[in-house]
């Protein structure tokens, strides 16, 4: 079975450290937007309610000015109470109105991240298997949970409150240039300073952002292996250097985020010095001016109180742009995903892209000569194929639904990440599985078996050449219609967390029921599930971990089995099984296979005796049909291959005569 490729560096395949640097980060959060819409008006709502409570807080200078200037400098002791009394009424009309804006963008917020984290996940499932080979898990996994949190908080916080802020900066900054012109130009002398250090700041943040990002994906990755693949770190006393390596990683990520902790100390210190020293330089000159009497000391309050109560939305842009810039890079890193071309269903259409290539006049003509040697049931194309490339297949239309079998119709295959000059896979696969027929797929190892078998669900798609299930062609079914006709089982079974029953009605459609559970179970010798504690309701663990290797294998049999499919793809489904055991499922099978055409990948001679015939898959093409027999008789390569698998070809050969 095909691996993933090794973790660690780099793992996001199409991560671009450039881009990050070039993208504008307004452009990357605008794709936001169809998400942010539907709850548009109450993030409007908390906005506005936001500022106002922003500048009520910059009405309390006001009525500082007021009461210095008049009751304490008349004396007036209820003057004083009546202004301590409206400082009070301001205060808590400012915290109410921000508990309000809490109030109204929680709830929201959260629906729109699992709105995000559910279109990720759906996407997941339709992306092609192309795709999840490319891609580490962990990155995914960190793009479902960190990056969405990520976006959560920028749109409870930064998004609002860089335009709060931002009015609240222009509010206050007229209200003091209102009080006195020459002292509000001392405060805003450091304005363009700032401004340029933000500008630097954006750039170099959003590029570490994206680096630390990556990272935390590298990292999850990381955890993800070691975790799953817990018995071969302890089997093998891994530990010590899986630690290592996760150390290193760990220690990358630190360095990464301690840059990012260098550069908003380096903002802070700019943005918060800055004001502090015009502050400062405004309270000198300030003082000089009450001094000659020409500015009262209620205004230099007043001025400076404002000053003072813009410090807080100054100094908080550093972290709102911070946050902001990660928002940018987690939206990147999720529509990496979003942007990914998912497996076209082409029911509408699908006819003409089978094609690949090959016009439909061709193709009937070709699937006359797709024949094994004149003994299936091929349907030859009609003497005259019709003039129009419009018409509908002439033998797909006339025969389409009827039992043809499965056909490879000169099927080449090249993986998408494989050198485009590479010979490919799979070069020119022909081969016939008549109706109700079992063939084994027989090859050496890394003969491209497993991909061969994953091109009938469309796992893959084939490069060129088409498959056909009784006479329809792959492409032209839709997704669900052609999974309802085929079921696969894998070497690899993998068991979902769920309870036995669970995960092998997950083979069938709506509706079956506890007979066909059993049923299934009976042909795959998986009775053991009743024995479990809980029968068939015994939850598995993770990935069927619980269980046996024969025991997954032979539940991720039942799965395939329990929908009675019309066609069965297997590949080496009774490897982990002893000989007693596969010899059991395979007269079981044998039922089932009555009316099923199946293709099965073996590497036994026992797994091949399951089947009528055999083809031997060599240098990306067929090399030989035949009975496993005739195979021995007439190709080296199969005997050779067939004596070495498990050196016992001699004790379990088939018998001429064993009613195949
Ligand atoms: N996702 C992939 N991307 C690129 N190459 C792949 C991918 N999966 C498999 N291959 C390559 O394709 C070749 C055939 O692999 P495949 O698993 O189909 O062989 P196989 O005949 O089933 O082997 P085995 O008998 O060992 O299971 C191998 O060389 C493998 O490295």
């Amino acid at each position: 079975m095909p691996t993933k490729p090794a973790p660690a560096t780099d793992l996001v395949p199409d991560a671009a450290p450039d881009a990050a640097e070039k993208r504008s980060t307004v452009r990357a959060l605008l794709r936001l937007w169809p998400y942010v819409r539907p709850v548009r008006a109450r993030l409007g709502t908390a906005a506005v309610i936001a500022i106002l409570a922003s500048c009520v807080g910059l009405v309390i200078p006001l009525v500082l000015k007021w009461m210095v200037d008049g009751p304490v400098a008349d004396g007036d002791p209820a003057g004083v109470w009546l202004g301590a009394l409206y400082l009070l009424l301001l205060g808590l009309a400012e915290a109410l109105l921000f508990g309000v804006r809490r109030w109204l963008v929680a709830r929201p917020l959260a629906g729109v991240e699992a709105g995000m984290r559910a279109d990720l996940y759906r996407r997941l499932q339709r992306l092609p298997v192309a795709f999840h080979d490319r891609w580490a898990s962990g990155q995914l996994l960190s793009r479902g949970t960190t990056d969405l949190m990520l976006l959560r908080m920028f749109l409870a916080f930064p998004l609002t409150f860089l335009l709060v802020n931002g009015v609240t900066i222009l509010v206050g900054v007229g209200i003091m240039l209102v009080q006195d012109w020459t002292l509000g130009l001392v405060i805003l002398g450091p304005a363009i300073p700032v401004m340029i250090t933000c500008g630097i700041f954006e750039k170099k943040y959003s590029a570490v952002a994206r680096r630390a990002q990556d990272q935390v994906g590298d990292l999850t990755t990381v955890v993800e292996e070691s975790v799953l693949g817990i018995r071969i770190v302890k089997g093998f006393g891994r530990h010590r250097s899986q630690a290592r390596a996760f150390h290193e990683l760990s220690h990358t990520l630190r360095g990464t985020e301690l840059r990012k902790a260098r550069l908003l100390a380096a903002i802070w210190a700019v943005i918060v010095t800055l004001p502090e020293v015009a502050i400062g330089a405004a309270l000198v000159v300030g003082a000089v001016q009450v001094a000659d009497g020409a500015l009262s000391a209620g205004t230099l309050v007043a001025f400076l109180s404002t000053a003072l109560a813009l410090r807080w939305p100054v100094e908080s842009i550093g972290f709102l742009l911070a946050m902001s810039q990660e928002a940018a890079t987690a939206t990147d890193r999720y529509f990496e995903v979003m942007d990914a071309e998912v497996e076209a269903d082409p029911a509408a259409g699908g006819r003409a892209a089978g094609a690949m290539g090959v016009p439909p006049l061709e193709r009937s003509r070709e699937r006359g000569r797709v024949d094994d040697g004149g003994t299936s049931q091929a349907v030859r194309a009609p003497g005259e194929a019709p003039s129009s490339e419009q018409r509908p297949l002439p033998e797909v239309s006339a025969n389409a639904g009827r039992p043809q079998g499965l056909r490879f119709e000169h099927v080449r295959f090249r993986y998408p990440d494989a050198a485009p000059d590479s010979t490919p896979l799979l070069t020119d696969v022909d081969l016939h599985i008549r109706p109700g027929e079992s063939m084994a797929l027989v090859g050496a190892t890394g003969s491209g078996k497993t991909t061969l078998t994953a091109l009938v669900p469309r796992l893959h798609e084939v490069t060129e050449g088409r498959i056909t299930l009784d006479g329809e062609d792959i492409t032209a079914l839709s997704r669900e219609e052609l999974r309802s006709m085929v079921a696969v089982a894998f070497e690899e079974p993998t068991l979902f967390s769920a309870t036995v029953g669970e995960n092998v009605l997950m083979g069938a459609g709506e509706g079956a029921d506890d007979e066909a559970l059993d049923r299934a179970l009976a042909v795959a010798q998986a009775d053991f599930a009743h024995a479990l504690p809980q029968g068939t309701g015994t939850q598995v663990g993770e990935q069927g971990l619980s269980l046996s290797g024969g025991q997954r294998q032979r539940l991720a049999l039942a799965r395939a089995v329990v929908g009675r499919p019309r066609f069965l793809v297997l590949d080496d489904p009774l490897s982990a099984l002893d000989v007693h055991t596969e010899a059991a499922v395979e007269a079981a099978l044998r039922q089932v296979l009555a009316d099923t055409t199946a293709l099965i990948v073996a590497h036994r001679p026992s797994t091949v005796l399951l089947a009528d015939r055999v083809a031997l898959l060599s240098e990306g093409r067929i090399a030989a049909v035949g009975t496993h027999h005739e195979l021995l008789r007439t190709s080296p390569e199969y005997a050779h291959l067939m004596s070495g698998s498990d050196g016992h070809e001699g004790d379990e050969g088939p018998q001429e005569g064993d009613g195949r």
